[in-house]
């Protein structure tokens, strides 16, 4: 190899005399690196293989599988003096985990959890135990994954799985990487300086920057996509943070003229990008928050940003994902929901990581506008509460169960049409939900179109003769126009 390693990256022969006679100032350093990553960029395309636009780091652990995790947990602990952690179960691996801390690496044991662990399959083979795989940083996990593809390394598994220090993981099959299993991790925090004449240099490879000048602490500059009330509310928690966690905040809107995020952001004199925004390559927002957007953000826009795009969802994720989550929680009749800030991944709505998650009560009569307030309340407390660390948020950030998943679809208008057949509980929840997205409707016989119904009261069976004599006598199910109330009276069947 005529290569020499410094800080984790490949330095081309004719630097290598300089570097090691130190003839190169720290700042030239910086230079020389970030120009040396698009050299190896040229390197990798001209062996046909993609361009590499992620660096490998240290090797982060060396895992062992262990029939019995706490003898061996003991023998490090107590024989060798090392630090040991306490047992954490990662159901979505199958393992139970146990970290010994080695300065500069770890050691991770692994025990089975379930069924169908791996470590189980593992233990079968080998009794004892032994080294199960080795686990290697990466500055950006997808473009790893990507160029491993390339190179006809096979990834066991379709995406990313987050990992036991809450970051996405991949795992590379072990008869394609020289009989060992090797498990990439995406590592935030890049270790090399910012160097910004090489950055404009370079202002098309824009995942460059994205490691490259990943800030670390408050104040962020934020990028806000919105559209209606609950936007703004979230809008507006961003803006009062400006000077201690937000520094700049921006707003992008589909209509900003007619919106009531565009307003909020002219009264605030926020500035404004119209949907779809073109953002410069070398731009310098740190994160970017959606809150009821509802268009798809492209990977390019998502990667831009250091930290990625936050999303605050109106439920407790997975459960009701999708453009209706406040409306499908009420019509459901479930009693609790929630907010919960998650990472955007390219392409799909709402299967992100979850940074934080709180829960809300669902009262008896909440509507569909009371309740997206209350739960826009939550949110933007809670995203206030990520951004003041945003580094410990996505440290301990987790996958998103696959258990729970229930559907939220778009509300359509033939659901605000009343069924009279149905009880009164679903007609009073059909009515709460939905109302404020489309009129409440029943169609009459003999008349075209529908009746628009403007108010319902629910009156209780033991009241029925005291308010309509008339009513009492309608059979379950059916209805009819009373007069004297100059209001349709109706008999639901419970
Ligand atoms: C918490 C997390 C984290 O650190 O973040 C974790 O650690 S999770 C750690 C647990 N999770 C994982 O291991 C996920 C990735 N692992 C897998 O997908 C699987 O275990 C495979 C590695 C593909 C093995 O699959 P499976 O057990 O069904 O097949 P198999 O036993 O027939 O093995 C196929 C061939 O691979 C070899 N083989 C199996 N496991 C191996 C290992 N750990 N190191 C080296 N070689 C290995 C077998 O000897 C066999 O070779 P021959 O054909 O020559 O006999």
């Amino acid at each position: 190899m005529d290569r020499l390693r410094v800080t984790g990256i490949r330095v081309a022969p004719l630097l290598r005399r300089a570097l090691q006679q130190n003839e190169t100032s720290p700042a030239m350093l910086s230079v020389c690196q970030q120009r040396l990553i698009s050299s190896s960029n040229v390197h990798q395309q001209s062996a046909g293989v993609p361009k590499k636009l992620w660096e490998l780091g240290k090797l982060n652990h060396v895992a062992i599988a262990v029939p019995d995790l706490t003898q061996a947990t003991a023998m490090y602990r107590d024989v060798l003096g090392a630090k040991v952690s306490d047992a954490h179960e990662q159901p979505e691996h199958g393992v139970y985990t146990v970290f010994v801390e080695l300065g500069n690496s770890k050691i991770e044991l692994l025990h089975p959890l379930g069924a169908n662990s791996p470590i189980q399959g593992f233990l079968d083979k080998n009794k004892s135990g032994g080294l199960h795989h080795i686990c290697l940083e990466v500055s950006d996990i997808n473009a790893a994954i990507k160029s491993v593809q390339a190179a006809k390394v096979r990834c066991l598994g379709k995406e990313p799985k987050i990992g036991a220090h809450g970051k996405p993981v991949m795992f590379l099959h072990p008869k394609d990487c020289g009989g060992v299993l090797i498990e990439l991790e995406e590592e935030m925090l890049r270790k090399i300086p910012r160097c910004e004449k090489c950055f404009r240099e370079n202002s098309g490879l824009v995942k460059l920057r994205r490691f490259s000048s990943k800030k670390l602490d408050v104040p962020w500059n934020v990028m806000f996509f919105g559209s209606d009330a609950f936007s703004v509310k979230n809008a507006e928690a961003l803006n009062d943070v400006r000077g201690t966690s937000v520094e700049r905040l921006e707003i992008v809107s589909k209509n900003p003229g007619a919106s009531r995020i565009g307003k909020f952001a002219k009264c605030s004199g926020l500035p404004v990008h119209r949907w779809p925004v073109k953002l410069e390559p070398n731009h310098d927002f740190d994160v970017g928050v959606v809150a009821s957007f509802g268009h798809l953000l492209p990977r390019e826009l998502i990667e831009s940003f250091p930290w990625g795009i936050l999303n605050v969802h109106a439920s407790l994720l997975p459960r009701w994902r999708g453009a209706a989550p406040v409306p499908r929680a009420i019509l459901n009749g479930d009693t609790f929901t929630g907010a919960t800030i998650m990472r955007i991944h390219p392409h799909r709505f709402d299967v992100g990581e979850i940074l934080a998650q709180r829960q809300c009560i669902i009262d008896s009569d909440e509507t569909t506008e009371t309740l997206l307030m209350k739960i826009a309340d939550v949110g933007s407390l809670l995203l206030l509460e990520v951004l003041k660390d945003l580094p410990k948020s996505f440290a301990d950030m987790k996958a998103q169960p696959t258990t729970g998943v229930r559907l939220a679809p778009k509300l359509k208008p033939e659901e605000a049409r009343v069924n009279w057949n149905s009880s009164s509980r679903c007609i009073d929840l059909q009515c709460r939900a939905i109302s404020s997205t489309y009129p409440i409707v029943t169609q009459w016989t003999g008349l075209i179109g529908d009746i628009r119904l403007l108010e319902l009261k629910f009156i209780a069976e033991a009241e029925i003769s005291a308010v309509s004599p008339v009513l009492q006598k309608l059979t379950p199910g059916s209805f009819r126009y009373l007069k004297s109330a100059k209001a349709i009276g109706a008999r639901a069947m419970r």
